[in-house]
């Protein structure tokens, strides 16, 4: 093995599964199977090393430049790649350069603006289960309470963090929360312990999992570690008490992951949040497809879903934090208000709002730039922009004062100026900075006078160097005689052969090529030396400067994490501002009750997607006592989805702090706001439409509370009607009895109307249409009582289904409803038997698929009398009853 070859074993032996990334000159090499992976997943050519050995060495490699390019592709296919560089300049290495891993690159850790949609955070999470193996360890002094108490519910903690901002958060959650809680982070990767056997990646997810040793959760050592980040003595200061250690080993994971792959500082992390001490609306994974939070259902695009539609953010910053806003609505309504009224004063004020936003519009992604600072990835356009967001902070900050919001007030007092570091800065730096400080020239002239004059000499030689060709061409006669440079022999003198004998005698040869010679002479090296000393020393001055600039800003890092902050919520709060002012969204009044009043409401995203005045607006009234349950019927295409999921988004809106589309609202504070709307094709999963369904639903019936809202969307379609019916009836009665929450429920089965008879929070809605020469004209307006026809029919015409299919559905329909009323004419159903017995109010009511408690037969034995027949009477009853129902029975 060549000493190189031990050198790529070495690295490669200490990056684990990573795809290593092996510098060599201007180019990345990968060996041996990493070759083979890079050929197939990036489509690099599979060449090999030693190709007359008998054991070829298979390589791939692409020039340097491209790096950013490959590791986007192949981290984007789920790999994980090590970068080794070069770490000591090729013409001063003694033998073999020396060459090291400095980071390892996954999806949970980029950082490079190139590999980041600006607008998405991008967390690495953390898991860690407590199981009975760990479970002493996890919890020493909160093993579970008393012998007789129930067993303690499973639980999870879970950290996540940013290594592009600094962000850092932890918590203890139940464990049948994880996919809730992991779709509200929406982490590009998740770590977890290998050994723990409760924990089973489902890979259908859209982040990549990553094994991780048991060592790196152990507790003592994340205790000592997260306090030694975070320059704290303890953690429970931070909010993390002795209940918490499963966060704590969860964030401890975090922090040792990024050790591991980081290499470098993580001076940006500086705090971490305790999840637990601040709940919000809790949403669960389901819930966050079906509303279309972050992705539309369909294409899983931004654009279309709530947040794409009402961003109005002006930096990346503002753009994340709305994210994470609209991913975790509060629940406190003071927290509420807090945000609320500064949203409030933003659309009050349309000059403070405009010009805060063109102030922001200019300022950069500071939060980022912060955390290539601390990772020591920074450039001088890096540190140029941050003097340049600084340059925007005095207007802003004036335009903020004498604010009456207290949230516009504290974010004014966050808005520190930095005039020191911003004077260096700006005095230090070109306007055009390039990105990398090996560039040179990004240091003003007259900032600092012995650069400028190696600088100067650098360049005066090189002037220098032009005279003189001039002058040996003119002295010589040589017309086409040029001074050339290589890094062999410094500056030359290039003579063509045909001029091979106009040489003079004090000329040096130096090279023969094939058609010309190369000298030097004295003079032309003395000036070299001059020239290029010039040059080194200055740009090793310049590093100097910009080193100095660096740590300078390093050492406002806190400091400038905390503008970079007030910058985002500022940016955010005048987003929704300008969302509401603009489409005339109101400020909901939010209640501590479980009311729900919104007047002329409209559905966020069609009122801000469709023209002015086309979105047909509707109203929602619930409380315990004018309904809580609301059945929506009405044909297909009528709206009842829109209309469903519009209240459910005007809720989370409210409780983000944001107004809302409609005339007036009063919300009262939801805990959870459960979504189960349209089929979700989890085939991927090994689950049926149904079952995901009736998974789905179970949910919300083990955990919705009094105070949650739920919106259901035709439950029990995916089976026969029947068993649908069935279900859905007994689920509303569930809804109604045990939970009590506000609940709309769109549905087909116009049976469920008989509901508003017995349950008395029960109120009947259907969707306005208008029949027209056999044409079905939706109105979009919801109205009190039930509907009674589908429209299937006429909308399917509207699809495009043939004629001829149509035409004969309709013969089918016909004789349908025909047999139906013969045969089922208003069949009864027993209310359930707690009721029965609860209440005793005994209640039957009618239900036309049910039972048959009218029917001619049913009531003839309903006359018999046993005690005065004979088993032969009897048994005549049952051949003359078998007879009339001929002659669909007896055949
Ligand atoms: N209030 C409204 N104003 C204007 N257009 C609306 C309104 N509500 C719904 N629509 C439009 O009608 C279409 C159908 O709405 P929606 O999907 O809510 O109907 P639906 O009753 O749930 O239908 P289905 O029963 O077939 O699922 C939507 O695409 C939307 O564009």
């Amino acid at each position: 093995m060549t000493p190189m070859m031990r050198q790529y074993h070495e690295a490669k032996e200490a990056c684990g599964d990573a795809l290593l990334f092996f510098r060599m000159g201007d180019f990345y090499e990968l060996f041996l199977d990493d070759a083979k992976v890079a050929a197939s997943v990036l489509g690099l050519t599979l060449t090999s090393r030693d190709k007359d050995s008998a054991n070829p060495t298979a390589m791939a490699g692409f020039p340097h430049h491209q790096l950013d390019q490959y590791l986007q592709k192949l981290i984007k296919a789920g790999y994980r790649a090590a970068v080794c560089e070069q770490v000591e300049d090729p013409k001063l290495a003694k033998g073999l350069v020396k060459r090291e891993v400095t980071r390892v690159v996954s999806a949970g850790t980029l950082t490079d603006d190139g590999m980041l949609d600006p607008r998405e955070p991008n967390y690495l999470a953390a898991i860690f289960a407590v199981t009975s193996k760990n479970k002493s360890k996890a919890n020493s002094k909160n093993p579970g309470g008393s012998a007789n108490a129930r067993p303690p519910e499973a639980q999870i903690g879970i950290a996540w963090a940013e290594l592009s901002s600094g962000r850092f958060e932890a918590g203890v959650f139940p464990k049948n929360r994880l996919e809730d809680e992991l779709a509200r982070i929406n982490p590009a990767e998740v770590i977890y312990c290998e050994d723990d056997p409760t924990i089973h990646p489902d890979t259908t997810m859209p982040w990549s999992w990553t094994r991780r040793p048991a060592w790196s959760f152990a507790l003592d050592a994340a205790q000592k570690s997260l306090c030694k980040q975070l320059s704290v003595s303890g953690l429970e200061g931070l909010g993390f008490e002795d209940d918490s250690a499963p966060a704590v080993r969860a964030a401890g994971g975090v922090l040792a992951y990024l050790m591991d792959t980081q290499r470098g500082s993580l001076d940006h992390f500086r705090t971490i949040t305790c999840h637990n001490r601040s709940p919000v609306l809790q949403i669960d994974a389901a819930t966050r497809r079906s509303l279309e939070i972050n992705r539309t259902m369909r294409t899983g695009s931004r654009d279309g879903a709530l947040l794409g539609v009402i961003d109005r953010a002006v930096t990346p910053m503002g753009s994340r934090l709305l994210a994470d806003y609209l991913a975790a609505p509060l629940v406190a309504p003071e927290s509420i208000a807090y945000r609320a009224d500064a949203v409030s004063e933003l659309v009050g004020n349309h000059s403070l709002r405009t010009d805060v936003r063109k102030i922001l519009g200019e300022t950069y992604d500071l939060t980022r730039l912060l955390a290539r600072i601390a990772t020591g990835r920074t450039g001088p356009r890096d540190l140029r922009q941050i003097a340049d967001t600084l340059s925007g902070l005095p207007t802003l900050k004036a335009r903020l004062t004498d604010r009456v919001s207290d949230c516009l007030v504290e974010i004014e007092s966050k808005l520190h100026l930095c005039p020191e570091l911003r004077g260096n800065l700006e005095n230090a730096l070109n306007e055009d900075c390039p990105l990398s400080a090996n560039e040179g020239n990004f240091i003003r002239e007259g900032f600092d006078e012995e650069l400028d004059s190696l600088r100067q000499l650098a360049k005066g030689g090189k002037q220098w160097i032009a005279e003189y060709q001039q002058r040996q061409m003119d002295e010589t006669g040589i017309a086409n005689l040029k001074v050339g440079y290589n890094r062999v022999f410094g500056y030359y003198l290039e003579v063509s052969n045909t001029h091979k004998s106009k040489i003079p005698a004090d000329f040096i040869r130096k090279q023969t090529l094939k058609n010309c010679e190369r000298y030097i002479t004295p003079e032309l090296k003395e000036y070299e030396e001059k020239v290029l000393s010039a040059d080194d020393k200055a740009s090793t001055r310049e590093m100097m400067i910009f080193a100095d600039l660096r740590q300078m800003t390093h050492d406002h890092l806190a400091i400038l994490q905390e503008v970079a902050q007030a910058i985002a919520r500022l940016d955010v709060l005048a987003s929704m501002a300008e969302v509401a002012a603009q489409h005339h969204w109101i400020r909901p009044k939010i209640t501590d009750d479980s009311t729900l009043r919104i007047e002329n409401g409209r559905h966020p995203v069609l009122d801000v997607s469709m023209k002015q005045g086309e979105f047909v607006p509707n109203d929602c009234f619930q409380s315990p006592e004018t309904g809580m349950i609301h059945l929506i019927t009405g044909p297909n295409m009528a709206g009842k989805s829109t209309y469903i999921r519009q209240v459910a988004l005007i809720t989370l809106l409210a409780q983000t702090g944001s107004f809302v589309p409609a005339e007036s609202a009063e919300i009262g504070i939801a805990d959870r706001i459960f979504a189960r709307v349209g089929a979700s094709d989890e085939l991927s999963r090994g689950q049926s439409t149904f079952m995901v369904e009736m998974v789905e639903t179970a949910r919300i019936l083990n955990t919705a509370t009094s105070r949650s809202l739920v919106i259901l969307d035709e439950i029990g379609r995916g089976t026969s009607t029947y068993d649908g019916l069935s279900l859905a009836w007994a689920i509303t009665e569930h809804l109604h009895e045990q939970i009590g929450c506000r609940t709309l429920f769109a549905t087909h089965y116009h049976e469920l109307a008989a509901l508003q008879e017995t349950l008395p929070r029960v109120t009947n809605m259907n969707v306005a249409v208008k029949e027209w020469q056999d044409e079905v004209v939706f109105l979009h307006r919801i109205i009190s009582g039930s509907a009674d026809k589908s429209y299937g029919i006429q909308v399917a015409r509207l699809a495009g289904i043939p004629p001829e299919v149509n035409a004969r559905a309709k013969e089918v329909l016909a004789q349908l409803e025909a047999d139906h009323r013969d045969s089922l004419d208003r069949p009864t159903i027993a209310p359930p038997s707690s009721r029965q017995s609860g209440n005793g109010s005994g209640d039957t009511y009618q239900l036309t698929l049910f039972g048959y408690a009218d029917h001619p037969l049913i009531q003839k034995i309903g006359q018999l009398d046993f005690d005065s027949m004979t088993p032969m009477e009897a048994l005549q009853f049952l051949q003359q009853a078998k007879r009339d129902l001929a002659p669909s029975v007896t055949s």
